[in-house]
């Protein structure tokens, strides 16, 4: 049975798959997303490309018999990608724009078999409505520290989920991980869930 490997620092990542009872090794790739390689992609093209190169970099260091998955998060609003806000005056500006509108959180995912040398990979796409959040209420979630790690600048498990009226489509695809197309790639990679649940 191959090793489960997660090639991401992302705890919410790896508590999707672990409340979902699987066992995963946790690799990070430490790939440098703000390239201007990847930062001249469109969105949905970057968050594909990084989730291929996370899970190849993960890849060359793995010699024994192994599932991996790489995967990449961004926030699509109004054709930009708005990624992690890294500061407080990044993620209020935001947070101002997104309020009462919709956007699009896009996740690439890679799943690569190294005993088959196969690989699924694909980008995950669910839109996510906003309130129309105050001032007040934006400046309390921020000094909350939670957005500033998070693509897009907020959590839909989390400190903003009061702000989020609505999505449309996948919920755990905003998190972090499309769990049901993880467990369409495993299929086509002849594994099924419960054999899944039994990797580590
Ligand atoms: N819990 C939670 N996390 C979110 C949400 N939206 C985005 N994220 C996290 O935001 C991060 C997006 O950044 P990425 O560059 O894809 O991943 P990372 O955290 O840098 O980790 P790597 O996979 O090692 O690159 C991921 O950790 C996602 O899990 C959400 O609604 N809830």
């Amino acid at each position: 049975m191959p090793t489960l490997v997660l090639a991401s620092q992302s705890a919410s990542r790896r508590r999707l798959l672990e409340s979902a009872g699987l066992k995963p090794t946790i690799m990070v790739s430490n790939v440098d997303e703000e390239t201007d390689f990847f930062n001249a992609m469109t969105p949905e093209d970057m968050v594909i490309a990084l989730a291929i190169t996370k899970a190849h970099t993960v890849r060359e260091q793995v010699n024994y018999p192994a599932i991996i998955i790489g995967c990449d998060s961004t926030f699509e609003f109004e054709g930009q990608s708005l990624g992690k806000p890294g500061t407080a005056h990044v993620a209020k500006e935001r947070a101002q724009r997104v309020r009462g509108k919709s956007g699009y959180l896009h996740t690439g995912h890679c799943v690569i078999d190294t005993e088959q040398e196969r690989e699924i990979s694909d980008r995950i796409t669910t839109k996510v409505t906003f309130t129309d959040m105050t001032d007040a209420e934006i400046d309390d979630y921020i000094e909350s520290g939670e957005p500033l790690h998070v693509a897009g600048g907020f959590t839909l498990d989390g400190f903003s989920s009061p702000f989020i009226p609505s999505i449309e489509g996948d919920y755990t695809n905003v998190v972090g991980i499309s769990m049901p197309f993880l467990r369409s790639a495993m299929t086509q990679l002849g594994y099924s869930w419960p054999e899944v649940k039994l990797m580590k």
